[in-house]
């Protein structure tokens, strides 16, 4: 467990969880990120130079939570300024595009970069996201989830940051994911089995 970010707000009620976006340029992190926040979507979004971060209390099994949403610059001349962020994260999401089958390709290094910067423990939860859905895909569901699976049985989940397909479910996932890995006792919304359905 990381305690460095893990606190109690000044009313005793929220637990503040970092959550670190990665994946390649263009992707759609930012616009996932400010989807899940503000409910917006840019189609003209410009690139992130380093990193930039918004907060979005959620709750979960009676209890609120605070995420603190790191979106990081995919380009590789920002790497020196995102891996610092990596430290001290409590989830992240490997995201690529369904569009886009080199980012998909590069999953495997962005979880090798993030593993190695933040010094994580085998058990990390990932959430791996498949952005851009509304678009025409040239990559396929099952190739994702067969990716996913010879990866540690990693969560997968499909999103449009410009419709909202998915956008907070896939927060949500990840959330639930982090409770489960934790032993947190928080009931699915879905089946209502305890820590069971991510
Ligand atoms: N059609 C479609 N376009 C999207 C979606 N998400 C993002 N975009 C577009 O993709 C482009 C890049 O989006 P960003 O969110 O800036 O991508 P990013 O991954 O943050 O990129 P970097 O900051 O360079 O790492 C923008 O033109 C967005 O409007 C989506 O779900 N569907």
């Amino acid at each position: 467990m990381n305690n460095n970010h893990r606190r109690q707000n000044s009313r005793g009620r929220s637990t503040v969880l970092k959550v670190v976006i990665l994946g390649d340029g263009g992707v759609g992190k930012s616009c996932l990120m400010n989807r899940f926040v503000t409910d917006r979507f840019d189609e003209h979004s410009f690139h992130t130079i380093g990193v930039e971060f918004l907060n979005k209390e959620i709750e979960l099994g009676g209890e609120t939570f605070t995420l603190q949403i790191w979106d990081t610059a995919g380009q590789e001349r920002f790497k020196s300024l995102r891996t610092p962020f990596y430290r001290g994260s409590d989830m992240c999401l490997l995201t690529f595009s369904v569009e886009d089958p080199s980012s998909f390709q590069n999953l495997d290094t962005w979880r090798k970069e993030f593993v190695y910067y933040a010094d994580v423990k085998a058990d990390f939860p990932f959430l791996v996201v498949g952005n851009k859905i509304d678009l025409e895909r040239r990559v396929t569901t099952e190739e994702a989830e067969a990716w996913c699976k010879e990866n540690g049985d990693l969560p997968y989940i499909e999103t449009s940051a410009r419709d909202a397909t998915n956008v907070e479910a896939s927060f949500m996932m990840c959330l639930r994911r982090w409770a489960n890995i934790e032993g947190r006792q928080v009931r699915c919304s879905h089946c209502d089995v305890i820590t069971h359905c991510v």
